[in-house]
C-alpha cells in the first residue's frame, strides 16, 4: 500500500455468514403387513430400536436438522493497530453448517448436521461498524467488546417420505411427514446473510499529542510510556496515531493509582490541515475522543507562538469544539539555549491566548457533530482569543528529561480536572 496513512483508518468489507446445512428426506419404517411370527419378533427389535428414536415429551418423533451456518462476529482486540490488512483482502465468508449425513433412513443413529464456528474477525479497539447505509451498527471502544453483524442460516429440517396409507398413522407421530414434493424446499438449510460494511477506526485515548511536525511529540510519548514510536528530525515521521500508556500517579496512593490513561501521539499539523494539507485531515478526527489536549511546541524553533497559534487554528477550522476541551502547553527542547532563554517571555505570551472563561460572553458551544458526516462544522464566529487559555504551560526537555515530572504532574491533574468535573469522558456516540 502506497500511502497507508490514508487508508490505515477506514475500509470497506463485505461478511457473509454460512448457509445452514441441509436436512434429509428419510424414508420412515414400514409398518403395513399382517404380522407373521416372524415379523413379530422382528417388530420387537424394531419397537426397540423405534423407542431409541428422539422423541419429544409428548411423544412425537424429533427427526434431526442441518447444522446452523457460521454467524459473523467483529470484537475489538488490543492486538490490532490498524484497518490496513483489511484493505488487501475485502470479503469473509463463514462456513456453511454440515448436512444431515443419512442414507434416507430413519434410524436412532441419525444426528443433526454440525454447527459452523463463528466467524470472529478482529479489529482495533476503537473501530466504529456501520452498515453501507452509514447506520452505525457498533462502537467497539473497549478491548473485548463484539457486534455480531450477519447470522448464520438455520439448518434444513428432516422429513419423512412415507407412502400414502400410512401417511395418517406418522403425521401423529410427527409433523415432519412429506406432504407433496414442494416440501422438499424446507430440507434446505436457509442462506446466511450478507451485509457490506464500513469500519473506521476512532484513536480511543484520554490524551492527545498535537503539534507541528518535528516538535517533539514522539519523543514525548516514549519518553514517558513503553510506547516506541518512530522518532527522526525530518517532518512527518509520524504516519499514524501511535499509543501509549501512562501509568498511575504513585503519590496519590494505592486508591487513586488507577489515575492511568492513555496517550495518541497525532501526526504533526501544518496550516492547511483542516483542508487536507500535509497528512491531511484524517488525523484531526482522532482528536474526537481525547478529553485532554496536550501542544507539544518547539520552543528553539523560529516563532514558537506562531507555530502554537497555526495548530490552534487547524483545530478550531476542523470543529471549535476541540478549542473547549482542556489543554495544556508543552514548551519543549528548553535544553536548547535559544529555548531556554526565552521561556519565561514564550509562557506569557501563550498563557495571553485565551479568555480565562471570562472575557467574553459565553456563546453557545457548537454541537458534537453526527459521525456519519465530517467532524466539520459552519465555520464559528470565536476567535482563538475566545477560547478558554491553557490549564498551565510548561517548559521541558523530552529529549533530554529536564523537567518531566513537572510535566507529568500537570497532565495528571488536567485528567484529574475532567473526571472531577464530571466532564463526559468520551464524546457520546451518534445516535
Ligand atoms: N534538542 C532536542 N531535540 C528534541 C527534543 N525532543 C525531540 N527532539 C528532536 O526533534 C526531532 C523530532 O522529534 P519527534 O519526536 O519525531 O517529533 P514529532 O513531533 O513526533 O514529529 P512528526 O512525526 O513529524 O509529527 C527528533 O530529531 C528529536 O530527537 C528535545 O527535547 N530537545
Amino acid at each position: 500500500m502506497k500511502e497507508p496513512h490514508k487508508y490505515f483508518d477506514q475500509v470497506f468489507i463485505t461478511v457473509r455468514a454460512g448457509d445452514g446445512g441441509h436436512g434429509a428426506v428419510l424414508n420412515a419404517p414400514n409398518t403395513q403387513k399382517q404380522p407373521t411370527k416372524q415379523d413379530q419378533k422382528k417388530d420387537k427389535d424394531k419397537s426397540k430400536k423405534k423407542s431409541s428414536l428422539k422423541r419429544d415429551f409428548d411423544g412425537s418423533l424429533i427427526l434431526p436438522m442441518g447444522g446452523h451456518g457460521g454467524d459473523v462476529v467483529i470484537y475489538a482486540d488490543e492486538g490490532k493497530d490498524t484497518l490496513l490488512d483489511f484493505h488487501n483482502k475485502g470479503k469473509y465468508i463463514a462456513k456453511r453448517g454440515g448436512n444431515v449425513n443419512a442414507m434416507g433412513v430413519l434410524s436412532s443413529l441419525l444426528r443433526n448436521g454440525i454447527a459452523a464456528p463463528t466467524l470472529r474477525i478482529p479489529v482495533p479497539v476503537g473501530t466504529v461498524v456501520k452498515n453501507k447505509r452509514g447506520k452505525t451498527l457498533a462502537d467497539l471502544a473497549q478491548p473485548g467488546d463484539e457486534v455480531l453483524v450477519a447470522r448464520g442460516g438455520q439448518g434444513g429440517i428432516s422429513l419423512l417420505e412415507v407412502p400414502q396409507h400410512q401417511k395418517k398413522r406418522m403425521m401423529s407421530l410427527t409433523t415432519s411427514v412429506m406432504r407433496d414434493e414442494s416440501d422438499k424446499v424446507l430440507v434446505h438449510g436457509q442462506p446466511g446473510e450478507e451485509i457490506k460494511l464500513e469500519l473506521i477506526l476512532r484513536v480511543v485515548a484520554d490524551v492527545g499529542l498535537v503539534g507541528l511536525p518535528n516538535a517533539g511529540k514522539s519523543t514525548l510519548l516514549a519518553a514517558i510510556t513503553l510506547a516506541k514510536p518512530d522518532i527522526a528530525d525530518y517532518p512527518f515521521t509520524t504516519l499514524m496515531p501511535n499509543l501509549g500508556r501512562l501509568g498511575g500517579d504513585p503519590t496519590l496512593g494505592a486508591g487513586m493509582y488507577s489515575s492511568e490513561a492513555t496517550l495518541a501521539d497525532l501526526p504533526g499539523l501544518i496550516e492547511g490541515a483542516h483542508l487536507g494539507k500535509g497528512l491531511g485531515r484524517n488525523f484531526l478526527r482522532h482528536l474526537r475522543r481525547t478529553r485532554v489536549l496536550v501542544h507539544v511546541v518547539d520552543a528553539a524553533a523560529e516563532n514558537p507562538v506562531n507555530d502554537y497559534r497555526t495548530v490552534r487554528e487547524e483545530l478550531r477550522m476542523y470543529n471549535p469544539e476541540y478549542l473547549e476541551r482542556p489543554y495544556i502547553i508543552v514548551l519543549n527542547k528548553i535544553d536548547l539555549p535559544e529555548a531556554k532563554d526565552r521561556l519565561s517571555l514564550l509562557t506569557q505570551e501563550i498563557m495571553r491566548i485565551g479568555n480565562n472563561g471570562t472575557a467574553s460572553e459565553p456563546k453557545p458551544s457548537p454541537e458534537v457533530p453526527d459521525e456519519s458526516s465530517s467532524d466539520e462544522v459552519d465555520m464559528p464566529e470565536k476567535t482563538l482569543e475566545d477560547y478558554p487559555p491553557p490549564l498551565s504551560v510548561v517548559g521541558v526537555s523530552v529529549l533530554k528529561g529536564i523537567k518531566i515530572n513537572e510535566m507529568l504532574k500537570e497532565i495528571r491533574a488536567a485528567l484529574r480536572k475532567c473526571t472531577d468535573s464530571n466532564e463526559p469522558l468520551r464524546v457520546p456516540p451518534p445516535p
